[in-house]
């Protein structure tokens, strides 16, 4: 891939539950190594947005999809797609940590072991490293046979990262991350975020204007289902082109 390419396009993607349309034709296109925040009012469809991009949406019951999106040139939604390994190449990370009643340990190697892997020592290095790409290590190294579920939410969640950074994605969908956690939680995602930016593309839902500031590169503004306007995080936040983004992002709406 030339540094230039797109790791993501997506060309006028309408969405619709039944008859109510929730994506009205959205085109936009992902830079890899970047950090991308979709944000917008409650029920603008940023999060179905985002679940278009690894076909989260499929597993929904009465969804109709139209238009493009390409994962590294190749139409996801070709027949031909393995979705398992879309999934994998194109992750996700969830408001709620959602942790399997499992140890530490097998919470991350759980997806190393459906796709077959059997070498253990090969199973515990990427454990190890991905626990400490997603900065959990240190809290997790004496503790990684308990059960997930005894880990605090912002534990839970880093473990949730490394369970999907095991798997060798290349890109990462988070579903307002930090959500569900305190301030010190979630600051420490935030920067481990924005380490985990040198290897991965990351498309992020965020409510949370503060942190769509400090750490997205890039930002798309939706609003009922439309994609109002995207560009580079600085000036959607000081010099916005639209009136409906910047009375969204001074508060006056959403
Ligand atoms: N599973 C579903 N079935 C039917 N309609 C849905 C479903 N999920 C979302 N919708 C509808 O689609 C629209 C967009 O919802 P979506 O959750 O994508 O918005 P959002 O911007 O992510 O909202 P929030 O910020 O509150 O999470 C809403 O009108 C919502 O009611």
């Amino acid at each position: 891939m030339t540094v230039n390419e797109k790791i993501i396009e997506t060309n006028d993607v309408h969405l619709y539950y039944g008859k109510n349309e929730a994506l009205k034709g959205i085109t936009l296109d992902f830079n890899p190594h970047e950090i991308t925040a979709l944000i917008g009012p409650s029920g603008c469809g940023k999060s179905t947005y985002l679940r278009t991009l690894n076909r989260m949406n499929d597993l929904i019951e009465n969804v109709t999809i139209t238009g493009q999106v390409k994962f590294r040139g190749n139409d996801i939604y070709s027949p031909k797609t393995d979705k398992v390994e879309l999934r994998k190449k194109v992750g996700m990370v969830f408001q709620q940590p959602n942790p399997f009643p499992f140890s530490v340990f097998d919470n991350v190697a759980y997806g190393l072991r459906i796709g077959g892997m059997k070498d253990k020592e090969k199973i515990q290095h990427i454990v190890e490293d991905s626990l400490k790409k997603a900065a959990v290590w240190d809290d997790v190294k004496d503790k990684l046979h308990n059960s997930a579920l005894a880990l605090s939410g912002g534990q839970q969640q880093r473990v949730c990262i490394a369970r999907v950074l095991a798997v060798e994605p290349e890109v990462i969908l988070l579903d307002e991350p930090t959500s569900a956690l305190d301030p010190v939680s979630s600051g420490k995602i935030e920067n481990m975020l924005l380490e985990l930016k040198n290897d991965y593309t990351m498309i992020m839902v965020t409510h949370n204007m503060q942190q769509a500031s400090r750490i997205s590169d890039n930002t798309a503004f939706f609003l009922q289902g439309d994609l109002i306007e995207h560009g580079k995080t600085r000036q959607i936040f000081t010099t916005p082109r639209q009136q409906e983004t910047e009375d969204y992002i001074s508060g006056r709406f959403g």
